[in-house]
């Protein structure tokens, strides 16, 4: 029976990190959790009191004070399931040290919502290009869930999409819990990138909140940004795929109308007249589609995709431009 445990092994600190270990270990499938955290205070305080103090502090974390570790190449070592999820904007430098022998016959779960900047890559390519990892042996986990909600155990769905469905299916039965249902799907492209480019709509959606536009006017920019992304995955990967399932539309929706969104939270301070600074000191948590919007703007040299709001979130981020001006000429855009 030991043998038959899968060795799982979640890389990161932060609030989504903290709630997929609450799912791993509520889910009853036999399992060895590892947790891996660049913090060696938050690691002795998670040991001695059973909860993050930095990110959703009341989950009672459930991992073996053995199996938490400050170095990632231990952590990697152990585990046959590696499950990435620090901001992207931090990956290169959590896995420093770490070499593609040590992914080697290893599957690995990406659950960020980013691109890894200067590389201008998802994760899944750059994993493969920097480790020669092999893509069918890596996974996304995404879907409209935000990490508060796990918490209170709301009933939550994700998607966790690999070039295998087999593998996805075997892998999702580790995540199920009463409150977490995990589809599964074969898109890791396009499910990768809709979840990249929704946390620019939810910047937008910020702004706009921001300066003065309402729910009304707030319906048509998320409108216009499902059939923005529609655009962008059909002429980067263009397969056959329903962009009103879960992961793209559904994800679209909580992050442009939840009060818990941090690229929202980010956008309306930024419409506010926050600076970017000052916007991500106050907030304590990352939001990924301030760094995406740069990324984005140089990766759609190459395709060309008509894609007026996030021009006009990365003018505003990048070029210093009014919101309000630039809301404006945005919304002369819309239909
Ligand atoms: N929070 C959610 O509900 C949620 C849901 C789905 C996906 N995600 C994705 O998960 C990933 C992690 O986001 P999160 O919401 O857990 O983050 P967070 O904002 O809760 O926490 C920030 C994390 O970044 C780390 N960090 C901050 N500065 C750093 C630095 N200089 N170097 C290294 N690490 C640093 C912190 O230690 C912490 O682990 C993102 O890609 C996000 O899009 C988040
Ligand atoms: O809504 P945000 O900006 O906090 O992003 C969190 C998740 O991606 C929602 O699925």
């Amino acid at each position: 029976m030991e043998q038959n445990k899968l060795k799982i092994a979640v890389i990161g600190g932060g609030s989504w990190a903290t709630a997929i270990i609450k799912m791993l270990t509520d889910n009853t499938a036999p399992k060895e959790v590892f947790w891996w955290m660049r913090n060696e205070e938050t690691l002795q305080h998670i040991r001695k009191f059973r909860h993050n103090p930095k990110y959703l502090s009341s989950i009672a974390i459930c991992v073996k004070p053995e199996n938490l570790s400050t170095q990632i190449k231990e952590v990697v070592e152990k585990a046959e399931v590696i499950l990435l999820n620090v901001p992207a904007a931090f990956l290169k430098n959590a896995l420093e040290g770490i070499t593609a022998a040590d992914f080697k016959g290893k599957k690995i779960i990406s659950a960020i919502k980013g691109i890894v900047p200067d590389e201008n890559q998802i994760v899944g390519d750059f994993i493969h290009q920097h480790y020669q990892f092999p893509l069918d042996q890596f996974l996304v986990l995404s879907g409209p869930c935000h990490a508060e909600e796990v918490a209170l155990e709301k009933l939550s769905y994700l998607t966790l999409a690999s070039q295998d469905k087999k593998l996805a299916a075997e892998l999702a039965c580790y995540f199920n819990t009463r409150y977490i249902k995990t589809n599964i799907s074969d898109d890791i492209y396009g499910t990768e990138y809709a979840a990249v480019l929704k946390n620019i709509y939810a910047i937008a959606s910020g702004i706009c909140h921001a300066v003065g536009y309402g729910d009304n006017f707030q319906a048509v920019l998320i409108s216009n940004a499902i059939r923005e992304i529609k655009r962008f995955v059909d002429a980067v990967h263009p397969i056959t795929r329903d962009i009103n399932e879960s992961a793209y539309l559904g994800d679209l929706l909580v992050t442009g109308y939840s009060q818990f969104s941090r690229n929202r939270t980010f956008g309306n301070m930024i419409g506010k007249g926050y600076t970017v600074n000052s916007a991500q000191l106050e907030m304590n948590m990352v939001a990924e589609g301030y760094y995406a919007s740069n990324c984005l703007h140089e990766v759609n040299k190459k395709y060309q995709v008509d894609m007026p709001i996030s021009k006009a979130v990365y003018a505003i981020l990048y070029q210093k431009r009014s919101p309000v001006t630039e809301m404006k000429q945005l919304a002369e855009q819309l239909s």
